[in-house]
């Protein structure tokens, strides 16, 4: 990566669901702190992965990323190449589009496969030639054939809508595409087509995904970088290679270890223990704390930062902290 601004820089972002005065302005209403202070980048021709279980607000982050909804504080920035607006050359961006996981939920059943890629083009004046060129070369970089372009739906495999899906994102030309558990919903034999095909677009486009998923192997194919989130904080991020060859922070590596690896043999498989806690009430200091085979006295009131530990590689566990930030809560195992 350079040293030119990111296309997506998500500064100290919080978004906060309900509670907002609750019932009769009493504020009884409970609050759902989804994100809680997250700073993230996605560089130019980059693809990061955001891996973190259910609840841990990856979805929410996405949403905030495409606009589809605006963050409580913080700000999200988009480089001038990210954002929609005026033309770049002949292709115009709408800006970083959004892949859910649910392909077929996310097409109109009663439009076909040509009426769905063009939709975009079209009410936003992206075309620039004739629509059957622009809808054949679409399909054609998704792998499906042009004799699909008539097809609704529910005459498509799950795998063939999620390329449908894929191609109206791309004719917006966006320079990023968030991927939100684009393959999850699909079969693992189609998973991994698609997942190529994801490689190869990116090869093509030169396009940046901040790629979400729960799965840490899927983003560890494709991703670059990878951020790991617990219950709306990033706790762990790093170049791909580092992460897998020095996980800093105890959440990773339960994660790690928890991934099955049936031909090497390397990793055993034990589920992170316990449940993900609610949102509603989380832990204070380090939410992961009441999981954490290493936590201190510190970890249960002390929010560790998320500090560059290594260049690149960051962490937000007390176990990385200096000692003079230690010592700032006490010390000791917890009870
Ligand atoms: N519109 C909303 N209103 C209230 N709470 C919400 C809303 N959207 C998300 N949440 C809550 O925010 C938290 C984070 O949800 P989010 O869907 O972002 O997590 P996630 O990591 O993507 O989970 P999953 O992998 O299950 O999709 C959850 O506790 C969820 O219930």
């Amino acid at each position: 990566m350079s040293n030119a601004a990111p296309l997506l820089d998500v500064q100290d972002v919080s978004k906060i669901y309900g509670g907002s005065g609750g019932l009769f302005g009493f504020g009884l209403g409970s609050q759902v702190r989804a994100l809680d202070g997250v700073a993230l980048t996605v560089g130019e021709r980059e693809i990061v992965g955001l891996v973190g279980e259910s609840g841990s607000g990856k979805s929410t982050l996405g949403r905030l990323v495409v606009g589809l909804e605006r963050p409580t504080s913080g700000h999200i920035i988009l480089n001038e190449a990210a954002r929609p607006g005026p033309p770049r050359g002949k292709a115009r961006s709408l800006g970083p589009q959004i892949i859910f996981q649910n392909a077929v939920a996310a097409l109109n059943p009663r439009r076909t496969v040509k009426d769905a890629i063009l939709e975009p083009a079209v009410v936003h004046g992206l075309l620039t030639g004739p629509a059957d060129a622009f809808v054949h070369r679409l399909m054609d970089s998704v792998g499906l054939p042009a004799s699909l372009k008539d097809r609704r739906p529910h005459e498509l495999s799950g795998g063939q809508c999620q390329r449908v899906v894929i191609a109206r994102a791309l004719a917006a030309s966006p320079k990023l595409l968030v991927c939100d558990e684009p393959v999850s919903a699909l079969d693992v034999s189609i998973q991994a087509q698609v997942l190529n095909l994801f490689l190869d677009l990116y090869d093509e486009t030169g396009c940046s995904y901040l790629f979400i998923s729960h799965d840490l192997p899927v983003v560890e194919r494709l991703s670059h970088r990878i951020a790991i989130m617990y219950l709306g904080r990033i706790v762990e991020s790093a170049p791909t290679k580092a992460l897998f060859a020095k996980p800093l922070h105890p959440y990773t590596e339960a994660l790690i270890a928890s991934v099955p690896d049936i031909e090497q043999q390397r990793r055993t498989f034990h589920p992170v223990s316990g449940e993900i806690p609610s949102p509603l009430s989380p832990p204070s200091g380090c939410h992961f704390h009441p999981r954490c085979p290493h936590a201190m006295d510190v970890c249960r009131v002390v929010q560790p930062p998320l500090l560059a530990i290594e260049p690149g590689h960051f962490s937000a566990c007390h176990l990385n902290t200096p000692p003079a930030f230690a010592a700032a809560g006490a010390s000791g195992p917890l009870g």
